[in-house]
């Protein structure tokens, strides 16, 4: 994973709340600190670079935490998932655009090839890590507002913008616009949205040849970069725009917004001010399923209520793995991965509806037992 430091994650908004101010300067002063205190600072990945809705998300995700989190960008979405870290902040769904297919095809990796592999170390590794990520699991959501701007380099007419830059996400969402305002402008899909508003200041970018560029990113990216200006805001189709994004924990469950990860509170010795909130549990929870063929269908839902499927075409190595269902695969030129969520029998959260593999043909991915509310993210 080509991670920066923590510093670069950090933002410098101007009128943030006091305690959140002093969280932000403990990102940027994060690496001093940790090698002088005990307190293990966790790692949270989300797809940077600064000024994403991703950091937005991972910023409301954190602040249910006492614990010492590091936010970690990753310049695309694969990259989150496999970076090695505590918690991983991953956009699932659009209201507009539909699925997040990297986000889908990410989780839905954990069905990849483990049979068959040789006894080679690195063959190990590969098991090794395969193992880690099977052991992750979805823990929250949250439904970011998303509301999209067309930015360009200052003095820009819209009039000569001949390409249009974001991550495809946010492009489809703006298709409307783009489609009626800019007919002739290209679209050219980014690893995400702040880094294509970056990508306009670039020597490249500005190569006559091209033409005049512009890209589709949040507000915030232009309060980050004084170059770049709003030449119109509210690009998205519909005003009721929200992107859903999932925290998934990789095996270090701290509880959420309690007191500290161990159970001692000591605010002298954690950078990270207690928040006042107490917890709180999703009212609705899912759980997530991985399917590695239809016929699970029934096993899943003898028992659950459906809420949403979202299915993939299975990665061609898929023949080593656990997908292959030999009656499928014969009648199915199309092998196909399903990514299910069900809504469990009861919301206790004793019932994790944990089942885990069934003989290997589903893998439970984990329940979204807490919710950041509209109310928490105004708070931020
Ligand atoms: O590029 C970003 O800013 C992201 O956080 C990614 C992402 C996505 O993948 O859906 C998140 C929210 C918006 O829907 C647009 C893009």
């Amino acid at each position: 994973m080509a991670a920066a430091s923590a510093s670069s994650a950090a933002g410098q908004s101007v009128g943030e709340p006091s305690s959140k101010r002093q969280r932000l300067a403990a990102d940027t002063d994060m690496g001093g600190v940790q090698a002088e205190s005990s307190t293990r600072i966790y790692k949270m990945a989300y797809l940077g670079p600064e000024g994403t809705y991703g950091e937005m998300a991972a910023r409301a995700f954190r602040s249910r935490y006492t614990a010492q989190i590091e936010l970690v960008p990753c310049p695309t979405i694969p990259e989150i998932w496999n970076a090695e870290a505590d918690y991983h902040v991953m956009p699932i769904e659009n209201r507009i655009h539909g699925a997040v297919t990297e986000t889908v095809d990410s989780l839905l990796s954990v069905l990849g090839p483990t049979a068959g592999m040789k006894g080679t170390s690195e063959d190990g590794k590969d098991r090794q890590r395969l193992m880690k990520k099977k052991s992750r699991r979805i823990r929250a959501d949250l439904a970011l507002p998303i509301r999209h701007c067309l930015v360009a380099k200052r003095g820009t007419r819209l009039e000569d913008i001949k390409w249009v830059r974001s991550h495809e996400q946010a492009l489809g969402q703006s298709s409307v616009f783009l489609n009626s305002n800019l007919p002739q402008a290209e679209c050219q899909k980014w690893p995400s949205t702040a880094g294509a508003a970056v990508s306009l200041m670039s020597p490249s970018s500005t190569d006559s040849a091209a033409g005049a560029g512009a890209a589709i990113c949040s507000k915030g990216v232009v309060r980050l970069y004084p170059e770049l200006e709003i030449l119109y805001e509210g690009t998205q189709s519909m005003n009721d725009n929200y992107t859903r994004f999932l925290l998934i924990e990789s095996g270090s469950h701290l509880p959420w917004n309690s007191s500290s990860p161990n159970g001692t509170s000591d605010p002298s010795t954690s950078l990270i001010l207690p928040e006042p909130d107490s917890a709180t549990p999703n009212p609705r929870p899912t759980d997530f399923y991985a399917l590695s063929s239809s016929t699970v269908f029934a096993d899943i839902l003898s028992t659950r209520t459906m809420s949403s499927v979202h299915s993939r075409p299975a990665p061609s190595s898929s023949a080593n793995g656990i997908s292959e269902n030999e009656s499928d695969s014969e009648k199915n030129k199309f092998p196909t991965w399903y990514l299910v969520e069900t809504i469990p029998k009861s919301t206790t959260l004793d019932d994790a509806g944990d089942d885990d593999e069934s003989g290997g043909r589903w893998i439970y991915l984990g329940r979204t037992d807490y919710r950041v509310t509209q109310d928490q993210l105004d708070a931020l």
